[in-house]
């Protein structure tokens, strides 16, 4: 260190002679850079590179990288989407979602119970709904004995800690797969809209903490609160699925809740085309005028710019949705042995911390908070 300080006074700030500096007139000027090197400290010559800043000196040991972490994965940050399904004492393997399982309601009970032990602030429930109870208008949707009513009343009766979240949009509802109602193929959307109000009252009546609708209709956040309101459900939060785009990482969740086969065509006319980021904005900002109080993002990793462009514009609580293909994608590289288990999903699940998000819909979640909770 001594020798350092002795060549930074000896070869005090002068000209730059040389060296990448000269090449960008519009790199810093601080006197750390300008501050040449000497040219008898060759590679290995033993004499020090004259560097006012090393940012390696903050990552030296555990606790000073601690130290300067600036942000933080917590079981607090976890959101646990559920698969439930018809039948009792039943748990079935998703197959293009390897250790992910569709579950009975009793089953989504134990879940429940499992995610208030590891405090996991709340659940995401999806039904995979009986094919012959599927029609043209998703009317299972509103019936308050469907599956999700079911399970919301049995989770709430047994684990009142623990948030419950549903899905608005009529998919696993309807034969053809589409989140809302068709006239020949178009998506209608202010019909659609009218049912998903009915469907988020139902689900508030039933136990729902939070009202999630992920169909992308033009003005539902709106209607919902309003509805919601009406029926006197004033404290039912509303997180948008603010900014969903037409991926292909849905995949597997299709399976998982028997879409995939049935889904006519594609969802472009009204989830976002993923080339779009300012489009993003324009969607969040109609949502939080219309009384969105959480936004998500959905899919994840793939869309972290949009999660920090929404934080970034609103403030509000984000969320980001680490979807089914990423689950699987992850899993199985995982499964393959070619990536390391633990550390890649809680690399991931940082990444979306330090691109502003609140907190993230994982199908890790269990995983994760059995991990965090160990201390590990
Ligand atoms: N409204 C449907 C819905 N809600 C959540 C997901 C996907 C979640 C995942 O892939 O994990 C989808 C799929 C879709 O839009 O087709
Ligand atoms: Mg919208």
């Amino acid at each position: 260190m001594a020798s350092g300080v002795q060549t930074a006074m000896t070869l005090a700030p002068g000209p730059v002679s040389a060296g990448p500096q000269q090449r960008d007139e519009t790199m810093s000027l601080s006197p750390a850079r300008l501050r040449p090197v000497d040219p008898a400290a060759a590679p290995g010559g033993g004499q020090p590179l004259d560097l006012a800043t090393r940012l390696r000196r903050n990552r030296k040991s555990d606790w000073s990288r601690r130290l300067v972490r600036e942000n933080t994965l917590t079981v607090d940050d976890l959101i646990w989407p559920i698969f439930v399904m018809e039948g009792e004492k039943t748990r079935e393997a998703v197959p293009s979602m390897p250790g992910v399982e569709r579950l009975t309601v009793d089953e989504a009970v134990r879940a429940a119970e499992q995610a208030a032990k590891l405090r996991i602030p709340a659940l995401a429930l999806f039904p995979y709904t009986q094919p012959g109870l599927r029609d043209e208008t998703g009317s299972e949707a509103l019936n308050e004995n469907n599956l999700v009513c079911r399970a919301l009343r049995a989770i709430k009766a047994r684990v009142p800690e623990v948030g419950l979240i549903t899905d608005v949009a009529l998919d696993p509802y309807t034969s053809h797969g589409h989140d809302g109602v068709m006239d020949g193929e178009r998506i209608l959307n202010d019909e659609t809209v009218n049912l998903l109000v009915h469907q988020s009252v139902v689900q508030a009546q039933c136990g729902a903490d939070v009202i999630a609708p992920s169909d992308m209709m033009d003005g539902r956040i709106g209607a919902i609160r309003i509805g919601l309101d009406a029926a006197g459900l004033t404290d039912v939060q509303i997180m948008s699925y603010a900014a969903k785009y037409a991926s292909a990482f849905y995949g597997p969740f299709r399976d998982a809740i028997g879409t995939s086969k049935t889904l006519i065509g594609d969802k472009r006319t009204y989830q976002m085309d993923p080339a779009n980021g300012a489009e993003a904005i324009r969607e969040a900002a109609l949502d939080v005028e219309e009384g969105a109080d959480m936004l998500m993002v959905k899919p994840g990793l793939p869309y972290l710019d949009v999660v920090y462009r929404l934080k970034e514009a609103f403030g509000l609580p984000t969320y980001a949705y680490q979807v089914s293909g990423e689950y699987a994608m992850i899993e199985g590289a995982i499964r393959n042995g070619w990536l390391d288990g633990s550390r890649v999903v809680e690399e991931g699940l940082m990444a979306f911390k330090r691109a502003g998000a609140d907190g993230i819909l994982t199908y890790f979640a269990p995983r994760v908070a059995e991990r965090l909770s160990a201390g590990a």
